[in-house]
């Protein structure tokens, strides 16, 4: 039992290799350990162990974890892409124990009702699935009792703090466009509609990460002696006998924490090795253990195990931008003195400040446009529209969240005024991207094509310039508005009527039936400022989709790889389509749900200790 850097040289051989210690797969080992205490597993996480990490367990100080120098997040660099103006987008991922929900925002949404029967998959429907999504949450919010757990490991609560003046307003505002607030928004069916959010944090005001929820307290208990964490070493590549049985993995070191210290090893599993490591280090672990498109593993020198072309297509990311907004907010309404240096984090941390459990996302909302906002998006738009969501109407089209919070360089903002952010993501992109090796070790170079803004008719785009209006309408209806930061919005054109106010008391928009007009040109503008800064929302999801082998599926419904045997897939590769909702949700549902299928296919149930 335990956490190590180096493996001990008794452990030679496991019953289960865990290969990547993120989110789902924290879950499904602990899962297993439960269902048998004498079954040996090995997490084997490239990261740093998190536990007690400041940035990992204070909510507020999650910023810190994308800076450049980041020990806790890994940086995954994609194609020059022209639709993005020409930029190479940086993706983000949880790189430490814990995975993204070590790192991520810690913001509570669960995907919708048609999102999981949209997988058309036996055993994954929403009905099924519904015990998985209760299992994993203790919920202390004012939600519909009947569509929450009460006793699972992750608290979903408001943590110790909520800046309640920019929730009401947020919720007011929003009423005023037509967009009025719910009691429960992550019921699966609630939809187009505002929400005063929760969050992974607890009522303590600790992070509710994979790792210190389900991990860390089986390791500290002594009562898992056949648990074992081996952190700062990453897999290369799994291996197979000649019956392709997936017989244990080959791992080295993480070099940037263990240097000197770099040499490739092996270690065996006796039963079965879960690949999870996360939407795009899972299709590269099976890429490399040549399991894959044959032309792409031929490309980069690694020989066919098994050909599954479907290994690394159809990327998937909901496609984020961001806005500033200058507020009346005081210092301590906001967490932007955590992350500027105006608050002494050390001593925060002290004295336990309430600030510290808030991930400053209190108020915000999924969003679908009136008939009226659609016809005017164009034909193309309105055909699609018909087709996918007007009569699935638990689908939004974009969501829009409010973060007391700036995102971006500090140093650049005028030091008159708290500036925060208003976040829109695409909820179904209709762009697909690719994630595929380029040689056969982990020093090599991977072609990554985030595909963002990439579809045929532009329709993603379309999204971006519909949701642009609409959270202007709400944040300039907004009596903490003081104005827009004019680096952060579209450059319109001179003379244009929805010209950036840079200064003004607000709100400034107090008919609730006029809108700002936009010109063709300022349209333009507005998708100009899309492409150059539309990023990642570190949704990665569907690079091994579970679909039927002919659909490019990798992976079936019992989530076991196709063609070869004992090698299972469990994170967010696996679902062959979105969801419209923040992933981690159903990132921990995917652990439950596969935990569940392990224990039985091991014949466990029934073992666990007593
Ligand atoms: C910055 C950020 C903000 C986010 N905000 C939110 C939010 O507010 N709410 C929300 O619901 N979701 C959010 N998410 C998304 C959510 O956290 C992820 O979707 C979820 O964590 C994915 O879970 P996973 O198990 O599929 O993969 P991960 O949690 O990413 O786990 C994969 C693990 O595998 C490890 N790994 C990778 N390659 C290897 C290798 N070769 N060998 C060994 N280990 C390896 C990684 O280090 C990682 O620990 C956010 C994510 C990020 C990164």
């Amino acid at each position: 039992m335990g956490t190590y850097t180096t493996l001990p040289d008794d452990i030679q051989k496991v019953d289960v290799i865990v290969a990547g210690g993120g989110t789902a797969g924290c879950v499904v080992a602990s899962r297993l350990a439960e269902a048998d205490p004498k079954l040996s597993i090995l997490i084997i996480e490239q990261g740093i162990n998190n536990y007690n990490v400041p940035e990992v367990v204070h909510p507020a100080l999650f910023p810190r974890n994308l800076l450049d120098d980041s020990k806790t997040a890994l940086f995954w660099k994609g194609n020059k892409a022209p639709q993005l103006a020409d930029r190479e987008p940086i993706v983000p991922s949880g790189g430490t124990l814990g995975g993204g929900s070590s790192i991520n925002w810690m913001v509570y949404t669960r995907a919708q009702r048609s999102d999981f029967e949209s997988w058309n998959t036996p055993g994954w429907s929403a009905n099924e699935l519904w015990p998985f999504l209760k299992k994993f949450e203790t919920y202390h919010g004012k939600g519909e009792r009947e569509h929450h757990g009460y006793d699972g490991p992750i608290n979903i609560s408001s943590g110790t703090f909520r800046a309640k003046r920019a929730e009401n307003d947020f919720i007011e505002a929003a009423a005023k466009i037509g967009y009025h607030e719910l009691k429960d928004l992550q019921n699966l069916d609630a939809n187009d509609g505002v929400e005063r959010w929760l969050r992974y944090v607890g009522p303590d005001g600790r992070r509710q990460d994979a790792a210190h929820r389900y991990l860390h307290p089986k390791l500290q208990s002594g009562d898992y002696p056949n648990l074992h964490v081996l952190v700062e070493s990453q897999v290369v590549r799994v291996l197979f006998d000649d019956n392709k049985r997936a017989v244990g993995v080959e791992y080295q070191p993480n070099p940037k924490s263990q240097a000197g210290n770099v040499s490739v090893r092996t270690v065996g599993a006796s039963k079965m090795v879960v690949v999870s490591s996360g939407a795009i280090g899972t299709p590269l672990t099976l890429e490399r253990s040549g399991v894959g498109d044959p032309t792409i593993l031929k490309r980069a020198g690694v020989p066919v195990v098994e050909a599954l072309p479907g290994v690394g297509n159809d990327y998937q990311d909901h496609h984020l931008t961001l806005y500033a907004y200058r507020t009346s907010l005081t210092p301590r309404e906001t967490i932007n003195g955590f992350t500027d240096g105006r608050f002494n984090v050390q001593e925060s941390i002290k004295k336990n400040d309430e600030l510290l459990g808030w991930n400053s996302m209190d108020a915000s909302g999924k969003f679908r446009p009136t008939e009226a906002d659609v016809s005017a998006l164009g034909p193309e738009f309105k055909e699609a529209w018909e087709r996918d969501f007007k009569n699935a109407s638990d689908r939004p089209l974009m969501i829009i969240a409010m973060y007391l919070s700036f995102f971006g360089d500090h140093a650049t903002l005028p030091d008159d005024a708290e500036y925060v952010s208003m976040a829109n993501w695409t909820a179904y992109p209709y762009s697909r991207g690719h994630i595929h090796i380029t040689g056969p070790d982990l020093s090599s170079p991977i072609d990554f094509d985030v595909g963002y803004l990439g579809d045929k008719h532009g329709l993603d785009v379309k999204k971006h310039i519909w949701a642009y209006k609409t959270q202007r309408e709400i944040f300039r209806r907004m009596s903490i508005f003081r104005g827009e930061l004019a680096s952060s919005h579209p450059r319109f054109p001179a003379g244009s009527k929805a010209a950036i106010v840079e200064k003004v008391e607000g709100p400034v928009l107090d008919d609730d039936a006029k809108r700002i007009e936009y010109t063709v040109e300022d349209d333009k503008a507005i998708e100009q400022h899309v492409r150059e800064t539309v990023q990642t929302t570190w949704h990665s999801l569907g690079t091994c989709k579970m679909a039927p082998r002919e659909k490019l599926g990798v992976v079936d419904a019992n989530l076991s790889v196709y063609g070869v045997k004992g090698l299972k897939v469990a994170d967010l590769s696996v679902p062959p389509e979105n969801v419209g909702a923040n992933t981690n949700n159903t990132a921990l549902m995917i652990g439950e749900k596969a935990a569940d299928i392990f224990i039985r296919e091991l014949g466990l149930l029934g073992k666990e200790r007593l």
